[in-house]
């Protein structure tokens, strides 16, 4: 009998055994059974994509979320309450198989929220399907770690452990440190603070092992060792995250709130619909987004269809959003800007370079492709009454 058929077998069973305390036990001991051969379902075979590799789900939207966690801890009862997709739930562990995507829709965002399968401790080292799990983490511009508030405090360190092993650096900046490879010219080494976590010798000696002979260093933050590996490996990827205890309905008040009171940590209850609206709204803000409307010379700005951009992005980002063909053609840009020249608000010439802030209304004219100006207005309230 194939895993697939026993699988059928013992879900059967469970549905024919009626839920008392005498039964207990024994569905106790078909859930892990079932557990165990859903996990085996999630066995790299010959035929999938090689080790380290994500799920092929392609991005869309403004931004990406992965929610990583254990088994059944209500990641998939998440993604149904919160999007227009149902991904299946139920009490066994590795109920989802794959990556399965959803689209929250808050303050004119598109937000995909990818549920996937729960990971085992060992998943970063290939255990299970768990390593394209947290591989597919990396692609995201949040990740949820979802943990059970009525399991141990352990599991949070353990889910940080496994991403740590993929290279996702969770909440941290990149270290500010410029290097540079050269062919000729030794190691010359700078630094613009006093290093108290590392020194000199030992940066040498790691450039040595990694036989960099010829390079330039430049360390502007007081780093430790492994931050300077990461950076000198490059290929880490610095990932802000959000804790989220999810069952909070089935513990005490005052493990609620000490939970809570980490940082970067919302405390839901998916089943009881506890503070839901507060999580997508701290997604909203950690993914940094800003909200761009445009509009047409002599229309009123479009508020229906913004467009959303990450913190930092400039005006060749809005050109990107509305058409591929806009940005190589830009000229100029005008800008007008409510709160930076508050007392006299003047256009400004602006580049392709300029950053544009939340709630910025932009305005395209398009006098041919060759004279288009971009108006940004720093606020809808300082738009000018006769555009
Ligand atoms: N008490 C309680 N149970 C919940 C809550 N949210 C989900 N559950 C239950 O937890 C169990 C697991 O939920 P799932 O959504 O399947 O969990 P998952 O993390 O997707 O699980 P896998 O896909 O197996 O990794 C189900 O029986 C849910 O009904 C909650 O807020 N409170
Ligand atoms: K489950
Ligand atoms: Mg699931």
């Amino acid at each position: 009998m194939g895993v697939v058929e026993k699988i059928k077998e013992i879900e059967e069973e469970m549905a024919r055994t009626q839920k008392n305390k005498a039964t207990e036990y024994h569905l106790g001991l078909l859930k892990a059974k079932l557990a165990r051969y859903r996990a085996q379902l999630l066995e790299p075979t010959t035929k999938s994509g090689p080790a380290g590799t994500g799920f092929d789900v392609q991005k869309s939207g403004d931004a990406r979320v992965a929610l990583i966690g254990f088994p059944s801890v209500g990641k998939s009862t998440l993604l149904s309450k919160t999007t227009h997709t149902a991904s299946e739930a139920a009490a066994y562990e590795f109920t989802t198989l794959t990556a399965i995507p959803g689209v929250i829709e808050y303050k004119g965002a598109r937000i995909q929220l990818l549920d996937l399968p729960g990971i085992v401790e060992g998943a970063s080292q290939g255990r299970g399907r768990g390593r394209q799990v947290v591989s597919t983490a990396k692609t995201a511009d949040l990740i949820l770690i979802m943990l059970d508030a009525t399991k141990s405090e352990e599991q949070r360190r353990l889910l940080e452990f496994e991403l740590d092993a993929v290279g996702i650096r969770l909440n941290k900046t990149k270290p500010d440190i410029v290097f540079k490879k050269r062919t000729t010219g030794g190691i010359t080494f700078n630094t613009t603070v006093k290093l108290t976590r590392t020194d000199e010798k030992t940066i040498r000696t790691i450039l040595a092992g990694y036989k960099l002979h010829n390079c330039d260093v430049m360390i502007r933050e007081d780093i430790t060792t492994d931050e300077f590996i990461d950076v000198l490996i490059g290929t880490r990827k610095y990932i802000p995250c959000l804790y989220v205890y999810n069952k909070i309905d089935s513990i005490s008040l005052e493990l609620m709130d000490k939970l809570g009171r980490q940082p970067n940590t919302v405390v839901i209850s998916c089943e009881m619909d506890l503070n839901l609206t507060y999580l997508i709204d701290r997604i909203w803000d950690d993914l940094r987004l800003v909200k761009i409307y445009t509009k047409k010379r002599g229309d009123h700005p479009d508020l229906s269809d913004p467009i959303c951009l990450r913190k930092g992005a400039t005006i060749e980002d809005v050109c990107n959003g509305i058409h591929r063909s806009l940005a190589p053609n830009f000229r100029y840009g005008l800008v007008w800007c409510g709160k930076s020249s508050k007392f006299s608000p003047h256009a400004q010439k602006v580049s392709l370079a300029h950053q544009v802030q939340d709630e910025d209304v932009v305005s395209s004219a398009f006098h041919g492709f060759h004279k288009m100006r971009f108006l940004t207005y720093n606020t809808l309230k300082s738009l000018p009454s006769d555009w």
